[in-house]
C-alpha cells in the first residue's frame, strides 16, 4: 500500500485532504520505461544546436530500438547540469529543451512518464470528450435534421469508449517516453529527494537509493486530486478524476461536486452517454473561474438545455459511498452560514473541487523551504524561495506544484523558461499570455484578464477599458456547420490597443485563441492585428470581427512599446 499524506488548505486553496500519490509506489510498476522504440514522428524539435539537432532527427527518421544519445557531458565536478525530479509535461518539456541546449539532463520519476496529463488528465479525458461530442451531435435531432441528416438512434459501448482514452494515454505516454530516450535524458527510475544544495537521492526509499549532484535542479512534481475533508472516496461509487478517466461505468445520476474545469468536462462526457447530472459548488455560482459573462452564456448553452440541476453556496459536508444497497449519501451544508440545506441520494459522486501540490517526500525541509498551502514557493523566475524568502540557489520549482497555472503547457513553458535562464538567458513567462480552454462542446477559451479583474487594474492604475463581442451567429463557417452557437469578447485598453483579455465560446473556441494569445505574448497592438487578413470562411474570423470592432482612441499609433499594463 502506497503511503498516505495530508495537506491543509482552505477552499480557493482547498481544506484538508488525504491523498496517495503514484509516485511514493514502488519502482517496479515502471514498465513504460523499459519500452524503448522508436517511431517516425514522435520526436519534437525546436531551434537546436546543429551537432545534436542532427543527431535527434537521424534517430526520428530510422526505425531503431536502441538509445541515440545526445545528452552533454556535465560541468566540472558534478554529475549532471540538470536533474529534474518528475516526468510530467512540465518535466518533459525542460528535459526536452536542456538537451536541446546542450544540458547534460537526467530526469527522475517514480510512477510512469507523462505524469497527471498524459496518464490521468488532458488525455484521456479529450479521448473521453471527442466521443461525448460525437454522441451529442447524433443525438440532436433538430441539428441533423436542418442539415438534412437522419441517424438512427445512436448507441456506444462503454468499454469500447474507455478502451479509446486508454489507448490514447498508452500511446501518448510511449511517445513521450520515446522522445527522452532519443535525445538521450538519462531516466532515473524512483522517488526523487532533495538531500542538500545541489544534491538529489533517487530510488526505492529506504531500500537502494542512489546519490546524484546537479549543477541545477528543477522541481516538477505536479499535483493530486484534492479531496475535502468528510467526503469518503471508495474509487466505485464516489471518486475523483483519476477514477471517473477509466469509465468502468456510467451512473444513471451522479453529483459533480466542484463546476470548475474537471466538473465541467465531466458533464459533458456523462450527460452525452445518458447520464443525469447535479452540480454541487460552494460559490454562488457555476463555473466561477471564467468571465462571469462568459460563465452565463455557458449555462444558457452548456447548463440548462442538458439534463443538470445544481446548487450553488453550498458544501457537501459529507458523502459517503453507496453500500448494501443504499446510495451515496451527500449532506448539503451552506457555505457561509454552515447550516444543513440538503441531503442527496445518487448513484454516484464525482469529486472535482480542485487539485493538491504533490511534494511529500521531496526533502524540502533539508534545504529550509517551507511550503504555502502546499505549494513551493517561487518568484517569476520560477526560483525556489526559502523559509526566510531567499533564493535558495541553483533550484527551481515549475508546473502545478508552484501552483501558478495549473494546465500542462504552462508547466511545460515554465520549464522551458527555466532552461533559458540556466543557460544564461534571460526569460520571464508571461502568465497573462498563456490560454486556457474547457473542452465542452462548444468549448470555452480565455486569455488574459476577466473583465472584472481588468476594470479592478484599470482603476488601480488610472486606465481606462473597452469591452466589444462578437457573436458566432455572424460566422458563415459556424452557420455552416449549423453551430452558430457562441460569443467572443475583448477586453483592451482603447488608450493604447493592448489586448488585456479576450474569451471566447464556440465552435472550436480553443483552437482560435492562439491568435490572441499569441498576440499577447508578442506584444501586438489591436492597431496592428486588425489589418491581418482571414481566410474565407473560416472561424477565425470570429477574431478578425472582434479586432476589427473595437474602437481606439485618435491617438492610439502602431506598435506602441509601452509595458503591458496587465
Ligand atoms: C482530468 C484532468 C484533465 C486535465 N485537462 C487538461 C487540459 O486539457 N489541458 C491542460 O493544459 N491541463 C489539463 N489538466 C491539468 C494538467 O494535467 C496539469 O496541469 C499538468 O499535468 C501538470 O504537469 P506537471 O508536470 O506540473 O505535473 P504532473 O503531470 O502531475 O507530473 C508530475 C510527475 O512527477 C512525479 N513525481 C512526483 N513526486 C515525485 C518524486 N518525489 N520523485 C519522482 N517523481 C515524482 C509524478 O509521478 C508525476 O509523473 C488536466 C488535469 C486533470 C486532472
Ligand atoms: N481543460 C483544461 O485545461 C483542464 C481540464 C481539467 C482540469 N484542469 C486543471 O485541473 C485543475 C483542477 O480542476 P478542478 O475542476 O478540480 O478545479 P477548479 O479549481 O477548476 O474548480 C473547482 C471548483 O470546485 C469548487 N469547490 C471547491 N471545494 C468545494 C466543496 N467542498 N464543495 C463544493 N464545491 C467546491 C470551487 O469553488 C471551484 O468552482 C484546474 O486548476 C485546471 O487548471 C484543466
Amino acid at each position: 500500500m502506497p503511503p498516505s499524506i495530508s495537506f491543509s488548505l482552505s477552499l480557493t486553496s482547498p481544506a484538508i485532504s488525504s491523498v496517495s500519490h503514484p509516485a511514493l509506489q514502488p519502482p517496479s510498476c515502471n514498465s513504460a520505461l523499459r519500452f524503448c522504440g522508436l517511431r517516425r514522428g514522435t520526436i519534437p524539435f525546436r531551434a537546436v544546436n546543429p551537432v545534436r539537432s542532427w543527431r535527434a532527427r537521424k534517430a526520428s527518421s530510422l526505425r531503431v530500438s536502441a538509445v541515440i544519445s545526445a545528452n552533454g557531458s556535465p560541468s566540472k565536478g558534478f554529475d549532471y547540469d540538470l536533474v529534474i525530479i518528475g516526468a510530467g509535461v512540465g518535466g518533459h518539456g525542460a528535459a526536452l529543451h536542456a538537451v536541446e541546449q546542450g544540458l547534460k539532463t537526467a530526469i527522475i520519476e517514480g510512477d510512469v512518464i507523462g505524469g497527471t496529463c498524459v496518464n490521468r488528465g488532458c488525455v484521456p479525458s479529450k479521448a473521453l470528450l471527442a466521443v461525448s461530442g460525437r454522441m451529442r451531435e447524433l443525438q440532436d435531432e433538430h441539428h441533423l435534421k436542418t442539415l438534412g441528416l437522419q441517424v438512427s438512434a445512436p448507441e456506444y459501448d462503454r468499454q469500447g469508449v474507455a478502451d479509446h482514452a486508454n489507448n490514447l494515454a498508452l500511446k501518448i505516454r510511449n511517445n513521450l517516453t520515446n522522445s527522452l530516450k532519443a535525445l538521450g535524458v538519462d531516466i532515473l527510475t524512483g522517488v526523487g529527494t532533495i538531500v542538500g544544495p545541489q544534491k538529489v537521492k533517487y530510488g526505492k526509499v529506504g531500500f537502494s537509493e542512489t546519490e546524484i549532484t546537479a549543477k541545477d535542479i528543477i522541481i516538477a512534481t505536479g499535483s493530486v486530486p484534492f479531496v475535502p475533508k468528510g467526503i469518503e472516496i471508495d474509487g466505485k461509487t464516489v471518486f475523483t478524476s483519476d477514477h471517473a478517466l477509466k469509465l468502468e461505468w456510467v451512473p444513471k445520476w451522479i453529483a459533480i461536486v466542484g463546476s470548475g474545469y474537471i466538473g465541467l468536462e465531466f458533464s459533458d462526457v456523462y450527460t452525452a452517454l445518458g447520464s443525469e447530472v447535479t452540480f454541487i459548488e460552494a460559490l454562488d455560482q457555476l463555473m466561477p473561474g471564467f468571465d462571469p459573462e462568459i460563465g452565463k452564456l455557458a449555462q444558457r448553452i452548456l447548463i440548462n438545455p442538458r439534463k443538470i440541476d445544481y446548487f450553488t453556496g453550498v458544501f457537501a459536508n459529507k458523502i459517503t459511498p453507496a453500500k448494501d444497497g443504499k446510495p451515496v449519501l451527500i449532506e448539503l451544508i451552506d457555505a457561509k452560514t454552515k447550516e444543513a440545506k440538503d441531503t442527496l441520494e445518487v448513484d454516484a459522486a464525482l469529486i472535482a473541487t480542485g487539485r493538491a501540490p504533490f511534494t511529500k517526500g521531496l526533502g524540502l525541509e533539508n534545504i529550509n523551504v517551507v511550503t504555502q498551502r502546499g505549494f513551493v514557493p517561487v518568484n517569476e523566475h520560477m526560483q525556489v524561495l526559502d523559509a526566510n524568502g531567499d533564493l535558495v540557489p541553483n533550484l527551481y520549482c515549475i508546473g502545478d506544484a508552484n501552483g501558478k497555472m495549473m494546465l500542462a503547457h504552462a508547466a511545460s513553458a515554465q520549464g522551458i523558461s527555466v532552461v533559458e535562464r540556466v543557460c544564461g538567458k534571460e526569460n520571464v513567462l508571461n502568465h497573462l499570455s498563456i490560454p486556457a480552454a474547457c473542452f465542452t462542446h462548444p468549448e470555452i477559451s480565455m486569455v488574459g484578464l476577466t473583465e472584472p479583474q481588468a476594470r479592478e487594474k484599470a482603476e488601480q492604475y488610472g486606465f481606462e477599458i473597452s469591452v466589444v463581442k462578437t457573436s458566432f451567429k455572424a460566422n458563415t463557417k459556424a452557420l455552416a456547420e449549423n453551430e452558430a452557437e457562441g460569443l467572443a469578447k475583448l477586453i483592451y485598453r482603447p488608450d493604447t490597443g493592448e489586448i488585456l483579455g479576450v474569451h471566447i465560446l464556440g465552435l472550436h473556441a480553443a483552437d482560435l485563441v492562439h491568435e490572441a494569445s499569441n498576440a499577447i505574448a508578442l506584444g501586438t497592438r489591436i492597431q496592428d492585428i486588425k489589418f491581418t487578413v482571414h481566410a474565407h470562411p473560416t472561424l477565425s474570423e470570429v477574431l478578425d470581427e472582434l479586432f476589427k470592432s473595437a474602437k481606439l482612441n485618435t491617438g492610439a499609433s502602431h506598435s506602441v512599446n509601452e509595458p503591458v499594463a496587465a
